[in-house]
Order: structure tokens, then sequence, then C-alpha cells
């Protein structure tokens, strides 16, 4: 497909799970801070970042929260880009920005997708109406983002799904976190490696 895949692993909560996303090559490494059954604190964010190379980008997830929270936990656990998940809006994005982190802007589709850059965001990512469910939705007839835009892919994907979804919406990028679990917010690292296997292969 020319351009390697990005690949971003949301809503790792353990040493072994990050370990086992760097090893298999993910490009990003989500940290919840949103509420969520996958929430972490600063602290645990801290001491996962710190075991990710320079060349993956750790990723602060937040929907719908106060600007000085969202600044305060990035932060205090260094991430070096921002996922708003919510109905932020373009100044929210704007006081972000001379931080200079990576900008993803996460958007439930519900009729046609977003257009790129729209917030001034660095990566689109297009998902389900309920982020982290798992849920696939439905992208027939939808316009999606032209080929060469940074946008991801999300939406209950998984190891054995992947490559069809990558096959058919050509993404830049995608996005998994339910579909790497054995139970709601417990990671499996097989599955981290078979999903980040999977895509690869798709998008060779
Ligand atoms: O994962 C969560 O619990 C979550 C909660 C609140 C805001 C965003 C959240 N996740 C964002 C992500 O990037 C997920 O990876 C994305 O929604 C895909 O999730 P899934 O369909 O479970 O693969």
């Amino acid at each position: 497909m020319g351009t390697p895949l990005f690949i971003k692993v949301c809503g790792l909560r353990t040493e072994q799970d990050v370990d086992a996303a760097v090893e298999a090559g993910a490009d990003a490494i989500g940290f919840v801070f949103a509420e969520s059954p996958r929430r972490i604190d600063a602290g645990t964010a801290s001491r996962l970042a710190r075991r990710v190379p320079e060349g993956i980008t750790t990723v602060g997830v937040f929907r719908n929260q106060p600007l000085t929270e969202v600044r305060e936990l990035l932060d205090a656990s260094a991430m070096r880009a921002v996922q708003l998940h919510g109905d932020e809006d373009l100044a929210f994005y704007d006081a972000l920005r001379p931080d200079g982190r990576l900008l993803i802007r996460g958007v439930s589709v519900r009729g046609d997708a977003p257009r790129h850059g729209e917030r001034g965001e660095d990566i689109l990512l297009l998902d389900a109406p309920v982020p982290g469910a798992g849920e696939v939705w439905d992208r027939s007839g939808k316009r999606l983002p032209e080929p060469g835009l940074a946008w991801l892919l999300a939406g209950g994907l998984d190891p054995g799904n992947v490559a069809e979804a990558v096959r058919a919406a050509r993404p830049w990028g995608v996005d998994v976190s339910s579909g790497i679990e054995i139970s709601r917010g417990v990671k499996s690292p097989a599955l981290i490696a078979a999903f980040i296997e999977a895509a690869r292969a798709a998008a060779e």
C-alpha cells in the first residue's frame, strides 16, 4: 500500500502490556485518563511511559475534561501526544497547540465523517458512537478522508477483522482497544501481537 500503516493500541495499564506493544511494533500507545474502566492515574501512566522508547508515541486520552486537568495530567505523565475524544472545540485545541504535542481528534462518526484538520488536529481518529466499546460502525456509503491524510480507523477492530477493514477503508492507520482484551480493561499480550501482525500484513 506504500506508506507503512500507523498502529495505535489503546487503554494499556500494565508493564507487561506496554512491553508487548513495544515488542510487537506499535507506533503509538494510548493511556486513558477519561472516565473508563481503563482509566489510570498520572503516576501509573508516567511509570508505564518510561518503558516506551522515544520513537513510539505515548498518547494521553481525554473526553470532555477541563483544560487545566488535561494539561496537568499530560505534563505529570510526560505524554508525547494528546487525544481529545469528546466535544472539545477549536479553542480547546488552540490552547493545547503551543505545548508542542501531537494533537489527535477522536470523533464518533454518526453521519458523514468530519473533514481532516477542522480543529487543526494532526491526526483524525474515526470511531464508533461509544469510544472503547468494541463496536464496529457502519462505514458503507460514508465519505472517508482522502488517501494520504493522517487518519486512524477505530471501532471494534480485532486481530480477525483488521485486515479486511484495512483493505476496504484504506486508512492511514488503525487504533484498537477492546479487540486486544480478554475481558473489559484487561489486555492480552498475545492479542496485541496478533493484531499488529495482522494489520501490518494487510497493509503490505
Ligand atoms: O477506551 C476507552 O475506554 C475510552 C474512554 C473514553 C474515551 C476514549 C476511549 N478510548 C479511545 C480509543 O482510542 C479507543 O481505542 C477507540 O475508541 C477504539 O476502541 P475499541 O472499539 O474498543 O477498539
